[in-house]
């Protein structure tokens, strides 16, 4: 039977790796003489011009129209954010906005690829690293060429968590999250960290590198193809509820095992997170 979404898989792996070049270009050449406020514009303008370049090169390939988009560029310009059964990429341009004004070096280009509301494929370039995570569905997970697995650590103790504090800065917000952070940490867990960016930590939970990711607050375009790369490496995804994954929900626990990721969401303190789709619906 043909394989109708190889194509799709192999052209977004090089576009990927085009779009990262594009990013260490921009962060080599003009960040480091910006000023401050001068290098947040820089930023945006880096994000749009990576989002388009992904974007027009996929259109470019694939047709117009044939096709649906969900990116984090667009999205914020006013765009819909709903997920149909049409063929749909997934993409955030540059994951880890923060990390690329400081050149700390976690900053992902991130591609999903789902049909019938199916993620079919995820890959993840982490450009300052240059390590290309990929995976589709039922064929396993990869970082450059080489297969990668979950870790096997079972007791909490030796776990290594990662999560985020993300970009809101409220007092209610912000104890929320370092209370759970302080539940967690004080398990006693091995460690905390936070690369940050969520589809990065994503890899490193697909890696073996730590036992769990989570975090409220993150939108589909962070985490879509880190979903299916921790799938394929032997994770399990689910809400900070303990319910099932959802892609839309903005929030989400990803582990080596459900016993950790169970572990986990017991310290979770849930705040409400506006749902991905029904956000825009009100625009
Ligand atoms: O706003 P950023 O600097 O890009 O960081 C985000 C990141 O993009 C996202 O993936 C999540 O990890 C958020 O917690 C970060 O704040
Ligand atoms: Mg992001």
């Amino acid at each position: 039977m043909s394989d109708p979404w190889q194509k799709a898989y192999d052209f977004a792996v090089e576009v990927a790796r085009k779009a990262g070049a594009e990013i260490r270009k921009a962060g080599e050449s003009e960040i480091r003489v910006m000023t401050k406020s001068s290098t947040v514009d820089l930023v945006t303008k880096t994000d749009e011009r990576v989002e388009k370049i992904i974007i027009g090169a996929l259109k470019a390939e694939f047709g117009e129209g044939t096709h649906d988009f969900i990116g984090e560029e667009s999205v914020a310009k006013g765009e819909a954010c709903i997920l149909t059964d049409k063929p749909t990429w997934i993409i955030d341009p540059v994951d880890g906005t923060t990390n690329f004004v400081h050149g700390f070096p976690f900053v992902a280009v991130s591609i999903a690829f789902a049909v019938n509301k199916e993620l079919e494929f995820g890959v993840i370039y982490s450009c300052l690293e240059d390590k290309m995570y990929k995976a589709r569905k039922g064929k396993g997970a990869f970082c450059d060429d080489d297969p990668i697995q979950v870790s096997d650590v079972k007791d909490i103790h030796k776990s290594i968590i990662i999560s985020e504090h993300g970009t809101d800065r409220s007092k209610e917000k912000v104890t929320k999250i370092f209370s759970t952070m302080q539940r967690i940490l004080c398990i006693p867990v091995h460690g905390l960290r936070g690369s940050g960016t969520a589809a990065t930590n994503m890899c490193l939970v697909a890696s073996g590198a730590v036992e769990a990711f989570f975090e409220i607050g993150i939108h589909c375009w962070d985490i879509a193809a880190g979903a299916v790369i921790v799938k394929e490496a032997g994770g399990v995804l689910l809400d900070v509820d303990g319910g099932p994954f959802d892609l839309m929900s903005r929030r989400m626990v990803c582990a080596n095992s459900d016993v950790i990721a169970n572990r986990i969401i017991k310290e979770i303190e849930i705040f409400p997170s506006e749902r991905d789709d029904i956000a825009i619906k009100k625009k």
